[in-house]
């Protein structure tokens, strides 16, 4: 097959309007069925959420006893400002000058996605029959915390009759000429603190005012980011490895017909902050600082999680997967990468959130990773694009992951040691 027809269903793809609020899932649903029928595999739609299908096609291995290989991947995608766009974001425009495809999810994730079938088209092209069954997931709402796609899907019967072994889900392009792997992410903590104080005329300086009691919070939390980017910007921590705390959103004032009233001191104020926790980090100490220093009720603050996901798994320990001897599944991924004739870097923590985490929470390993090199990463950005090449050698990438995965035979003893998880 010539590269035009592989790049095409690429584009096909990119140009499914899936973006949230409003993702056109059923589209995308059809379009990754006829993928699948034209591989002959066949497919299911699982709809756990009324409007939210989730598609799971199903490669079977010579030995179905064996644990499966999960190879996950999103249909949403996020929003875009279409006019701050050099090309609209669903034209998945290809300049034929340097070859990069811009669309919203080039890169974040319908690439992955899409790469998993071409690899499984080679594959078959070429005769070759996995060992393990290989599954194919194609979920929703992964950006909006996938509550109603992932989380759904590893609590069902179809998943536990799946037996999944060991799963793939996205990571993060990498501007060196090395992949990035990922094996544990930050804990996503949506943090609003909330001051009140007493109102009063813009012109008198007193103590206890809402604004000067959540600046104080604001001065405060920002001496904790310095000191964390601080650690990033010294090259001491990766990004990953520290806790990243960004003010999202300021809320206060007397509105007025033009504006907000000028000479009138609110008795409300608030701030939102998009605060990420490393599986390391210890939970309790933030905690206190946020009650202790962020938002102390001393001051006539509150504070209220709009979201906060725990730093461990339901073991009560870091959801992370092992990267050492103990997870064959890691060394396989750096053998096929070589193979492949490319590198991988080493393993890290993944700064933001992915489906990851609810097979990590459940014991399963999870393996974040998008064969992405060379490439500014543009996730959630402006012109996201992905060059025509980085994504035909990822497929090639896959082709080696995938055999060698499913070509597999895994030790007994191993089985044992996850059975007890
Ligand atoms: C709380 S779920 C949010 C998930 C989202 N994932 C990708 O960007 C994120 O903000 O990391
Ligand atoms: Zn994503
Ligand atoms: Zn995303």
């Amino acid at each position: 097959e010539d590269a035009s027809t592989i790049l095409s269903r690429f584009q096909q793809y990119l140009q499914i309007n899936t973006a949230q609020p409003h993702p056109n899932y059923y589209e995308a649903a059809q379009f990754i069925t006829s993928q699948a029928n034209s591989l002959s595999l066949p497919s299911q739609t699982l709809e756990f959420v009324e409007g939210k299908p989730l598609i799971l096609i199903k490669w079977q291995g010579k030995d179905p006893t064996l644990p499966s290989i999960l190879l996950n991947s999103h249909t949403d995608v996020v929003p875009s400002e279409h006019h701050k766009w050099t090309h609209p974001p669903f034209s998945a425009h290809l300049d034929s000058t340097t070859g990069n495809i811009f669309a919203r999810g080039s890169q974040d994730m319908k690439c992955v996605g899409l790469q998993y079938l071409e690899a499984i088209r080679k594959l078959k092209d070429s005769g070759f029959r996995p060992l393990r069954t290989v599954y194919l997931s194609f979920v929703p709402d992964e950006e909006i915390g996938g509550a109603d796609g992932v989380a759904k899907f590893v609590d069902s019967d179809a998943f536990a009759d799946m037996n999944v072994g060991i799963v793939l889900d996205e990571g993060l392009a990498s501007p060196a000429d090395h992949y990035r792997a990922f094996y544990g992410e930050r804990s996503p903590w949506w943090l609003v603190v909330k001051a009140v104080g007493a109102p009063g005329h813009g012109s008198k300086l007193y103590d206890n005012t809402a604004m000067e009691n959540l600046l104080k919070s604001i001065e405060s939390i920002r001496r904790f980011r310095a000191a964390q980017f601080d650690l990033v910007k010294a090259g001491l921590k990766a990004q990953g490895e520290v806790i990243s705390v960004n003010m999202v959103f300021l809320k206060a004032g007397t509105p007025s017909p033009s504006g907000f009233v000028m000479n009138m001191q609110p008795s409300e104020a608030q701030a939102g902050f998009d605060i990420r926790v490393p599986p390391n980090a210890d939970p309790a100490s933030l905690e206190r600082r946020i009650a202790d220093e962020w938002a102390p009720a001393s001051r006539n603050m509150t504070f209220e999680f709009k979201h906060k996901v725990s730093v461990n798994d339901k073991f009560g320990r870091p959801a992370v997967t092992a990267v050492d001897s103990s997870n064959i599944w890691w060394a396989l991924l750096e053998e096929a990468i070589i193979k492949a004739n490319a590198r991988l870097g080493k393993p890290e923590i993944f700064p933001a959130s992915t489906d990851s985490r609810h097979f990590r929470e459940r014991g399963l390993p999870a393996i974040g990773f998008s064969p992405m090199a060379n490439t500014p990463i543009l996730l959630h950005d402006h012109n996201e694009f992905l060059n025509k090449d980085e994504y035909l050698k990822g497929i090639d990438v896959y082709e080696s992951i995938i055999k060698t995965y499913a070509s597999y035979i895994q030790h007994p003893r191993d089985d044992a040691s996850r059975e007890e998880l």
